[in-house]
């Protein structure tokens, strides 16, 4: 007996036909990536290719030239201020420099969300910072450091805290490996999956490290500049799982995983 098939499960968050212009640069062409409800998505691809511009448009930072974005089904274009700051509420972003105020203590960088937005007194608010940075790793004794004290990997977990202050139904994290050592790196992919399973939060990872991609992400996307490709070709070049990109025949997908710059510096020297 064949089973019933289930509902069409609706994404968490999707970018439908997606093309961003600015000036006379196609950044995003056609575009269609969606995050199921508690999936992990890596984007991938070389620097410039739109990873960025992807991320912003996803939460409206960046308006499409053309196409939707959908969080749980609903396009974001036409929600009002009130109602995109109520939904970016429930997203949390950890930024490719962790984006920490430099002059605020790390408890009142990670407790910032918890006072804008839910207006919590600081002793309440401290409580969950607390908490919040235990989960990530560091020990309540940062609370009163200011973000030049710490280093580069401590900081970027004080990011992913204060990301992480709201509880967050969608993680976006752009970067969140690179400047790290390997072995740093891989705290913040442990912490990743911890985040994941732990929170059952979907979360889109934008990165070029091939390393991290494969270990957290359930689906790999890579994008391809736009600039690179012909009028008629996709800009994605792949969409599947971490262990079918390293079986992927396309030769620009092939080099991206293996790290090969190809022709790349002859081009860049004739140009
Ligand atoms: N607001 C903007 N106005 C004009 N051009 C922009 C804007 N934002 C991004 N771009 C351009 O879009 C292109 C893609 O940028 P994006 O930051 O998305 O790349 P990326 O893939 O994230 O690169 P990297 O890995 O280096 O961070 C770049 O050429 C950039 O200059």
């Amino acid at each position: 007996m064949v089973a019933p098939a289930g509902p069409e499960q609706v994404p968490k968050i999707a970018a439908t036909d997606v093309t961003v212009t600015f000036g006379h640069q196609t950044v995003l062409r056609h575009v269609t990536v969606a995050a199921a409800p508690g999936e992990t998505l890596a984007v991938i691809g070389e620097s410039g290719c739109g990873k960025t511009v992807l991320l912003k448009t996803l939460i409206r930072l960046v308006n499409p030239t053309d196409g939707v974005v959908t969080f749980e089904g609903e396009p974001i274009a036409k929600l009002g201020e009130r109602k995109i700051t109520h939904l970016r509420r429930r997203l949390g972003f950890v930024f490719q420099n962790a984006a920490l105020f430099d002059s605020m203590s790390i408890a009142d960088n990670v407790a910032f969300p918890l006072r804008d937005q839910h207006r919590m007194d600081r002793e309440e608010a401290y409580e969950l910072v607390a908490e919040r940075l235990a989960e990530v790793g560091l020990p309540a004794s940062v609370m009163l450091k200011k973000p030049a004290e710490l280093s580069g990997g401590m900081r970027k977990r004080v990011g992913l805290a204060r990301a992480l202050a709201n509880s967050p139904e969608v993680l976006l994290y752009d970067e969140p490996t690179t400047g790290l050592d390997p072995i740093m790196s891989d705290v913040i992919n442990e912490l990743i999956l911890r985040t994941k399973h732990r929170r059952h939060v979907t979360s889109i990872v934008v990165t070029h490290d091939m390393h991290s991609a494969r270990k957290v992400a359930d689906r790999i996307v890579m994008l391809y500049p736009v600039a690179r490709l012909e009028d008629d070709e996709p800009q994605i070049l792949f969409d599947g799982t971490p262990d079918e990109i390293m079986e992927c025949q396309d030769k620009r997908v092939a080099q991206f995983v293996r790290g090969e710059a190809g022709e790349r510096l002859e081009e860049m020297q004739r140009n």
